[in-house]
């Protein structure tokens, strides 16, 4: 079915590949070439498809490695499996090779990666049957990635069972093809987007934060003059008629929209209330079915085993009736900890659990026929889940109902460049239309060239999917680039007040948390938009720098202010690698809200520190 599969640095050579139907060197190199070096398509989704003389490039990147990962097929064929596939193979090969990937300049990697390889097409052969398409979070540009008319048009497999409109008049069906060949793709959002998703493939930037002086001058470009306000940043006054969400702006892209079974992500009470699912079960099968495909291509393989493998050689030793020492658990609690580190929890986290559980069980005697292992293992198990017990109950459904009618309840989101603010804000937003409220979307991030545009997108597609359900409503409150985020944010309250708004969710710019610069703005943010909650959006794969990240912008918003709780997103990409969210509550005793699983609006959980905690201690 695959022609090739190939794994490339984004200086273009081939770290390792795997051909099946030679695909014509010329036609790789094209694709390179329009799709990396002269930009002449659409990246800014995670797996991004370009099709050219009767081939689908398909692929993603593992953009802090330099990696991307090109699956080739004929265009004629609908393989359902291949963003899995990407997804996999990335996670795979990235955890895999990590070492070697991590120097500079790896242009060669010592990788028996085939078997993996194979048994992930073998595994996914195999489920194809059993996936369900849901709702797509769309990439916010134009949706061709295509090129030329006749490659753009999908073969009948492909074209989405779901309806999907022409722009200029909704009521009218439109197939994509239409759309694309039609050129609704506005010019200008689209473009900036696609400039911004460029520059961070190629590694070049970490989107905004620091931003060249150039990159400014574009997304400023074609503003009128503004007036600065006292404080130094602008002040465009209140009279400028809002613009909303004009469809010609920003590049017109429509997701093809599928219904999302409102069962998939949650379930509505007796009162009428949608409470979102937690990650037990379901997140559970994902996970689980992630790791033990990790694990079974290790042992086809032969690549050794877990961490908890050495933990149970040392634990089995002792059987109950037995008063612990120190030098019982020094063994025993290294195990614990390295198991902690592999499973992704900072070293600070790992090295003061095991510090605290070690200062509880001295003295303490093994019950009965129970080993040193069990012992452990329980008192670490209460450990991280009371720790991952939030110690007020946060029921932010309840929470609105309080000011819902008085004022409108404000929720910001933040974070550190592209961990998924926009995407998971649109998801709660998904969450909160589901419980009939009406939402009032503040675009503030108001550097990042695309990011407004980006928001308009995400307001359509909700406003598309929510159309002909009993939901809320939503809206966008933009005022475009360049101006002072505080300001917008504070004005978007205001007008939401005004216009009976439930919550106002306020997208801010994404930053680095060792930017000072950036970082000092919140205080001035947090005063002026005074938000009911102050959510940071963390990335289940970031690793140690979690800790770092959730101190510094739990410190950024000035006395008095922290932050309210976390989102981890992209905790489907981790398997049961669970360990920043542990790492993050750790540093700050700040709860986790919400749980990023995926890139589709219902793409949402709520965090269950049982399931979590079985994940962790899972060998
Ligand atoms: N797999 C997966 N991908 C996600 C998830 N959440 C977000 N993403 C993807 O992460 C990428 C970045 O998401 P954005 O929402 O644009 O991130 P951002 O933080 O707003 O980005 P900046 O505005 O550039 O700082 C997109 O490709 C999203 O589809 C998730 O839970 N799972």
């Amino acid at each position: 079915m695959l022609d090739s599969f190939e794994i490339l640095t984004t200086s273009g050579v081939v770290l390792w590949s795997k051909t099946y139907v030679p695909v014509g060197a010329s036609l790789l190199n094209t694709f390179i070439r329009d799709v990396f070096i002269e930009d002449k398509t659409d990246r800014s989704g995670p797996n991004q498809s370009y099709r050219k003389d009767g081939q689908t490039f398909k692929w993603t990147t593992a953009k802090d490695l330099g990696l991307i990962f090109v699956a080739v097929y004929q265009s004629l064929l609908h393989i359902s499996w291949i963003d899995k596939l990407l997804d996999n193979v990335r996670a795979l090969f990235t955890e895999l090779y990590k070492d070697q990937l991590s120097k500079p300049r790896t242009t060669k990697i010592d990788c028996p990666f085939d078997p993996y390889f194979e048994r992930q097409i073998q595994d996914l052969e195999k489920t194809d049957a059993t996936v369900a398409p849901s709702f797509r979070v769309t990439a916010p540009t134009d949706s061709a990635a295509d090129l030329s008319a006749e490659d753009t048009a999908p073969s009948e497999s492909e074209r989405p069972l779901s309806r999907s409109f022409d722009i200029s008049d909704p009521s009218r069906p439109a197939s994509p093809a239409q759309h694309i060949l039609t050129g609704k793709g506005g010019p200008r959002g689209s473009r900036r987007s696609r400039k911004a998703a460029a520059a961070t493939i190629n590694g070049l930037v970490q989107s905004s934060g620091d931003e060249s002086s150039g990159k400014k001058k574009q997304a400023l470009k074609g503003k009128k003059k503004r007036n600065w306000g006292a404080d130094g940043y602008e002040d465009d006054g209140d009279d400028q008629q809002l613009d909303f969400s004009n469809p010609q702006e920003d590049g017109g892209s429509r997701a093809n929209l599928e219904a999302v079974d409102s069962a998939s992500w949650g379930t509505t009470t007796a009162d009428g209330q949608f409470m979102l699912k937690d990650i037990g079960e379901e997140m559970n099968e994902i996970l689980g079915a992630a790791q033990q495909k990790n694990a079974d291509s290790k042992k086809a393989t032969g690549v050794v085993g877990s961490s908890l493998g050495t933990i149970g050689g040392l634990f089995r030793n002792v059987v109950g009736g037995k008063t612990l020492t120190a030098a019982d658990l020094d063994g025993p609690l290294k195990g614990m900890e390295d198991h902690l580190l592999k499973k992704n929890v900072a070293r600070e986290a790992a090295v003061r659990l095991c510090e605290t559980l070690q200062q509880d069980l001295v003295g303490t005697k093994t019950s009965n026929f129970t080993s040193i292992e069990t012992t452990i293992r329980a008192a670490m198990d209460r450990a991280l889940r009371k720790m991952l017990t939030p110690t007020t109950p946060l029921d932010l459904l309840h929470e609105i109902a309080a000011t819902k009618g008085k004022r409108p309840y404000v929720i910001s989101i933040v974070g550190v460049n592209g961990v998924g603010k926009s995407t998971n804000l649109s998801k709660i937003c998904f969450f909160l239309l589901q419980n009939k409220l009406r939402v009032l979307i503040a675009a503030g991030d108001t550097f990042r060239s695309g990011a407004v545009e980006q928001l308009r997108v995400h307001v359509r597609n909700l406003q598309e999917l929510t159309a002909r359900q009993d939901a809320g409503a939503v809206d966008i409150y933009e005022r475009g680039y360049g101006k002072d985020a505080a300001h917008i944010a504070r004005d978007a309250v205001t007008y939401a007040a005004s216009n009976n708004f439930d919550v106002v969710l306020i997208d801010t710019a994404g930053r680095r948390h060792n930017d000072s610069r950036l970082m000092s703005s919140l205080e001035k943010f947090a005063k002026l938009a005074n938000p009911d909650k102050i959510l940071m959006v963390g990335e289940a794969l970031v690793g140690t720098d979690s800790v770092s990240q959730a101190r510094n912008f739990d410190a950024a918003f000035g006395p008095g202010r922290r932050l309210d709780g976390f989102i981890i997103s992209k905790c489907d990409t981790v398997g049961d690698m669970v360990g920043t969210l542990v790492s993050m509550v750790h540093a700050t005793g700040i709860p986790v809200l919400f749980l990023g699983t995926g890139q589709h609006y219902n793409d949402l959980r709520v965090l269950r520190p049982e399931t979590v905690v079985e994940l962790l201690m899972r060998p």
